[in-house]
């Protein structure tokens, strides 16, 4: 027996030499990639390294340009689709959640599940996604009658997991979790990837694309690592560290280290204050010039409403928003990725009531470079670039502002840790400069980059740490407390 053919008897999936560009960029150039039953596979890379479209060859969304694809022992290549997939008990979660914003989850679950019908089906489908969100998410205070649209970035992410894993007629085989814990809390995540483990050890694969190495390295059994639509490195997740998935990837070490933490002299000039609307007994927020202010706590807690509301009381034109939910509130869906860039900033881009290409073009090639948005053209319509760029250009888009204040709304979703580090560099120089930023975080490490943080719980904030004071533990323990 060949290699190859003993690899695809013991195989979940196997993917060989997968090939998939769009017009002038490859994004896949010959993928080998090999999914054993139960086990979990870390998938890691850079922004724009190929990863989600790898799963969407998987999940029969793309067709590849070459290249085979057998599922268990039966070669699909020539007829594959996304039904196809399902068939197969593939399952995938994408980063730009699917959910239908106008239906119920109840009725969004019946849209996969076609067993679901006749008289019944809607209690079917409430107690089955009720069910596994109450297995997944103990706690999670979702009601499956509300229609997804009204559920925040978070619940959606949790109410698409939950559905991935609900069960009708068609088996459960793969399930491809693309980035699933990017709105998620540090409580809930652990929630899902303690799951995840429960799942896999029941004999479901799982393939975890996540920038959170930590996470990958300690919940996935082996780890493959993409570089420019190639897999570069693939072994157990006990033979790499944090610091060879860094190499292996591309960014160098001394870049992915730690961040600098030393503490800064801030003006005492007051830039924000501001007291959560919707809270009786809560503390009050204060900003000053130059100082970065993390919002933390719980998922859901009132902190992206407490920025909406510093954006609305803000003046014209001195507040910028970078918004995590990039789908609902950030890109411009029809427009290219500089008109993205650049928008912000057109006033300053004008010579009398005119906008000038040139210093427009100008600004968006800049800051393709800075921040290093991966694209041929800038041109290009902004759904071309990967999830990560696609936040990378908000970043541009709020920094290239002329703004005194930068809101975040946990604007580091599907960021790259390379990338990652270099916007807190430009962050913190831009805060030495004199900007304000308050920050929303789901990931209570990024606290480290902000000066002080104010824990919000039930919309009210609870309490306030000093940067020294920043730690996992601290902060989880003030997001349980009832009153400041
Ligand atoms: N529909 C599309 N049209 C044009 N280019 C595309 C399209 N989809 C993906 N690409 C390009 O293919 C490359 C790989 O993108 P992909 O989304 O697979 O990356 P990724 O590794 O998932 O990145 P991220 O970590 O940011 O999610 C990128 O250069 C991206 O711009």
């Amino acid at each position: 027996m060949t290699g190859l053919m003993s690899d695809i008897l013991e195989s979940a999936v196997t993917l060989t030499a997968i090939e998939k560009s769009f017009g002038a960029v490859r994004a896949l150039a010959g993928v080998d990639l090999l999914l054993k039953p139960g086990e979990c596979l870390g998938l890691v890379g850079h922004n724009g390294a190929g990863k989600s479209t790898l799963m969407h060859v998987l999940a029969g969304t793309l067709k590849p340009d070459q290249g085979r694809l057998v599922i268990g022992t039966q070669d699909v290549s020539r007829q594959y689709s996304a039904s196809n997939a399902s068939a197969h008990g593939i399952r995938c979660v994408f980063q730009e959640l699917s959910l239908c914003p106008n239906l119920t989850l109840a009725e969004n679950v019946r849209i996969v599940h076609r067993a679901l019908k006749g008289i019944g089906w809607k209690a079917k489908a409430r107690r089955l996604i009720g069910e596994k969100l109450d297995e997944i998410f103990p706690g999670h205070g979702i009601d499956v009658d509300q229609e997804a649209g009204d559920l925040n970035i978070g619940q959606r992410q949790m109410a698409e997991i939950a559905r991935a894993f609900t069960v009708t007629d068609e088996p459960l085989r793969v399930v491809i979790l693309d980035e699933p814990t990017s709105s998620l809390d540090a409580v809930t995540a652990r929630q899902l990837l303690t799951f995840m483990r429960q799942e896999v050890a029941r004999g479901t694969s799982t393939i975890l694309i996540s920038h959170l190495l930590g996470d990958v390295l300690d919940y996935c059994d082996r780890i493959a690592v993409m570089k420019d639509g190639k897999v570069v490195a693939e072994k157990e997740a006990q033979n790499f560290t944090r610091h060879s998935l860094v190499a292996a990837m591309g960014a160098t070490a001394e870049k992915a280290g730690p961040g600098t933490t030393a503490r800064r002299r801030i003006s005492s000039a007051l830039t924000i204050e501001a007291t959560p609307l919707t809270a009786t007994q809560t503390g009050k927020l204060s900003v000053r010039k130059g100082e970065i202010v993390g919002l933390a706590g719980l998922a859901g807690h009132g902190q992206t409403r407490m920025l909406i509301q510093i954006f609305d009381g803000a003046r014209k034109h001195s507040a910028a928003f970078i918004a995590g939910d990039r789908q609902s509130d950030g890109v411009f869906n029809l427009w290219s990725i500089g008109e993205n860039v650049t928008v912000s900033a057109l006033r300053h881009l004008r010579k009398g009531p005119l906008i000038r290409p040139e210093h427009e073009h100008n600004m968006a090639r800049n800051w393709k470079q800075r921040i290093g948005i991966r694209t041929p053209d800038m041109n290009n319509n902004i759904l071309t670039l990967s999830g990560g760029n696609q936040q990378k250009a908000l970043f541009a888009r709020a920094l290239g502002s002329k703004a005194d204040i930068v809101l975040m709304d946990d604007p580091m979703r599907g960021v790259d840790i390379g990338t990652k580090l270099e916007v807190y560099e430009m962050i913190r120089a831009e805060a030495e400069a004199g900007r304000s930023f308050v920050w929303y975080t789901t990931e209570i490490d990024e606290l480290k980059h902000c000066d002080r943080a104010y824990i919000f719980r039930n919309g009210a904030i609870v309490a306030e740490l000093q940067g020294d004071e920043l730690s996992e533990d601290k902060v989880l323990h003030a997001s349980f407390a009832e009153s400041a």
